[in-house]
């Protein structure tokens, strides 16, 4: 063996035996030497010692006797030290769960109930913010809104925000956000071309509306903004006209040709609402080009169930204003009948609407179709805060303009609540109908009573439309066509096919049966009380309305100050029975309910379920 070698085998033996460190806690640690091993090393020191065979084989015997006592004794030991930590973990984890249990059960029915519409809220909260596939994929987010060229008159400019707060309080305006633009009472102030001033002369337009009077000056500075006002508060033209104007301001500095343009789109989520802000659009463009100082606009209305080449000549010159609901924009834009290249306005109406389950994939995927900031605007009369919440996040430095509570009623209607039981409603509508001189609007929840009522009505004689989801597009253009020229007098429908359309001096407004929905009620009754007129609106409940939307019902009419009729006054909401707060839903901005009993989000997880069967062939479809 070379001398190395020998050197190397001097080292290891004399190099000290290894010392574990058990979790830092134990550095004693006495390594485990096998029976078999332990037995051996005894045997050789007793051989060593010079005694009797005989007393040497009983002292063996002795030995391992104790070596095999000893060794069940460590082994007991080391059972129970298992046994000790495991227990602890799982007293430790029974000690949190009942001390959880004991927490839960201290907690009142209240708290407990808060905590679920926590959970429920932030759930909702985690949505994917609203912006285009690439700007959440490249993590593109503007930090300054859009530079405008528009400046409010010196005398505006040079007041003090005091003043301003003044003027916002006069208007029950109330605004949130950066920077706000001033709120301006007199179109003549907004710089608005002459033409377009006459215009709405001639219509008894002569002072704007409150969601005008601050709403035109916000988005007329390049701001994204959230409006919320009443029904047939004069959103159309806030939301409109800026729109009109960036369009005038593109055109001037360089004609449109073919293939360019739009400069914004309006989204709105239904045909009927989409023909009439294209119809708002085509007059008021028109109006001020008449006089051949501002060039003349094009729009497109890209809806469905109309052919897109009817409107050919509009997409042969450069186009600059597209009123759309967002199926028929999506399919128009990627079949790039036109682009979004140049597009830096959007504003959707009933965005509360647009931008819930609904639609919110299609926004998306319309927003995709940008290339580069645009300038966003959400309306409603109608906007609970979790809308409010997830638009602000996806929305650049917004202002936020509310006149009145998101939700509540307009004041200038009239509302009668009545029990009429189920069976007596179709005799008893003929009676309401004496109430007021046409025109009047039925509503019913379902498309096969909307069916019934126009064909009882018509039976009495009564001249009546329909309209509703199902019908073609075609008849559903002759109802609000006729209805609107005042050939009918009644129309009767559902919903969501009416929605946001304003009719001339709606009288009297029924609702047939009523909707499990309150916003749904609030837009309904908004038919009628338009732009400062007065109207009636009587609602048909019983026993098969649910409490819940009752309740909605009674603090609705409660806050607009209305006469709560005695078998409405009689529900007691529980929460209050429970001394639980009353706030509103923050999903949809009922005063009735908490957010875990929101109809809003049954109805939402129910859709989602269809569209998930629809996606995974399951049949069905939404
Ligand atoms: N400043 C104004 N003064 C008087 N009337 C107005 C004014 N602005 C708009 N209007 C009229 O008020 C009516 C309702 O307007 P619009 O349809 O824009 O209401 P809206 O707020 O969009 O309602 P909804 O929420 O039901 O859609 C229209 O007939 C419009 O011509």
């Amino acid at each position: 063996m070379s001398e190395s070698v020998q050197k190397r085998r001097r080292i290891q033996r004399s190099s000290p035996p290894p010392v574990y460190i058990l979790d830092g806690e134990n550095d004693t640690y006495e390594p485990y030497i096998p029976v078999a091993q332990r037995r051996e090393a005894k045997l050789a020191k007793l051989s060593a010692l010079s005694v009797s065979s005989d007393l040497r084989a009983k002292a063996k015997k002795e030995l391992e006797e104790l070596l095999e006592k000893e060794d069940v004794q460590r082994e007991e030991e080391r059972r129970r030290e298992k046994a000790r930590k495991e227990r602890t973990l799982l007293v430790e984890a029974q000690e949190v769960h009942s001390r959880k249990a004991a927490e839960d059960a201290s907690k009142t029915e209240v708290e407990k109930a808060d905590e679920v519409d926590a959970e429920i809220l932030a759930a909702i909260a985690s949505r994917r913010k609203l912006a285009s596939d690439l700007e959440l994929a490249k993590g593109i987010q503007y930090s300054e809104s859009l530079k405008s060229s528009w400046r409010p008159p010196k005398h505006i400019r040079e007041r003090t925000e005091e003043q301003h707060g003044r003027l916002r309080e006069k208007y029950h305006i109330i605004v949130d956000g950066e920077n706000i633009p001033p709120p301006i009472e007199h179109f003549e102030d907004m710089k608005i071309p002459v033409a377009m001033l006459q215009f709405l002369k001639s219509k008894k337009i002569t002072s704007p509306t409150p969601i005008q009077l601050q709403g035109i000056p916000t988005a007329f500075s390049g701001r994204d903004m959230i409006g919320i006002a009443f029904t047939g508060s004069g959103k159309t033209l806030a939301f409109c006209l800026p729109l009109i104007m960036l369009a005038l301001e593109e055109e001037a500095r360089l004609p449109f040709i073919r293939g360019e343009g739009p400069v914004g789109v309006v989204l709105c989520p239904s045909r009927e609402l989409a023909t009439q802000t294209y119809e708002n659009v085509l007059s008021w463009t028109a109006a001020i080009s008449k006089d051949g100082k501002y060039p003349s606009l094009n729009t497109l209305l890209c809806i469905g169930g109309i052919s897109m080449g009817d409107q050919s000549h509009v997409l042969n010159k450069g186009l600059h204003i597209v009123v759309a609901t967002p199926g028929r924009l999506i399919d128009m834009l990627e079949k790039k009948k036109f682009g979004f290249g140049n597009c830096k306005y959007l504003c959707m109406d009933e965005a509360d609407r647009m931008i819930d389950l609904g639609f919110e994939d299609d926004v998306r995927n319309i927003m995709s179709f940008f290339k580069r900031q645009r300038q966003t605007l959400l309306f409603s009369a109608t906007m609970p805060r979790k809308i409010q919440d997830f638009a602000q996040q996806s929305l650049v430095k917004p202002v936020l303009v509310n006149v009145g509570r998101a939700g509540a009623a307009n004041l200038d209607v009239l509302q009668v609540v009545e029990y009429v039981k189920q069976e007596a409603k179709m005799v008893y509508l003929l009676e309401c109908l004496q109430k007021t001189a046409p025109p009047v609007i039925v509503f019913s929840e379902n498309k096969n009573e909307v069916d019934d009522i126009q064909e009882y009505l018509l039976l009495k004689g009564v001249q009546a439309v329909a309209i509703h989801g199902s019908k073609s597009q075609e008849e559903r253009q002759y109802a609000i066509k006729s209805f609107k020229s005042g050939a009918k007098d009644v129309m009767v429908a559902s919903g969501v096919a009416s929605k946001g359309l304003d009719f001339n001096d709606i009288q009297h407004v029924i609702i047939f049966s009523m909707p499990k929905e309150i916003e749904d009620y609030v837009h309904q009754i908004g038919r009628t009380g338009r732009s400062g007129k007065t109207g009636i609106a009587t609602t048909f409940v019983n026993m098969s309305t649910p409490e819940q939307t009752l309740l909605d019902l009674k603090y609705l009419l409660m806050e607009a100050g209305q006469k709560v009729p005695p078998f409405l006054q009689t529900i007691e909401d529980p929460r209050a029975v429970q001394g639980g707060s009353l706030k509103g839903c923050p999903v949809c901005g009922g005063l009735g309910h908490a957010i875990s009993n929101c109809p809003k989000l049954e109805d939402a997880q129910r859709r989602q379920m269809a569209s998930h069967r629809a996606t995974h062939g399951d049949g069905g479809g939404y």
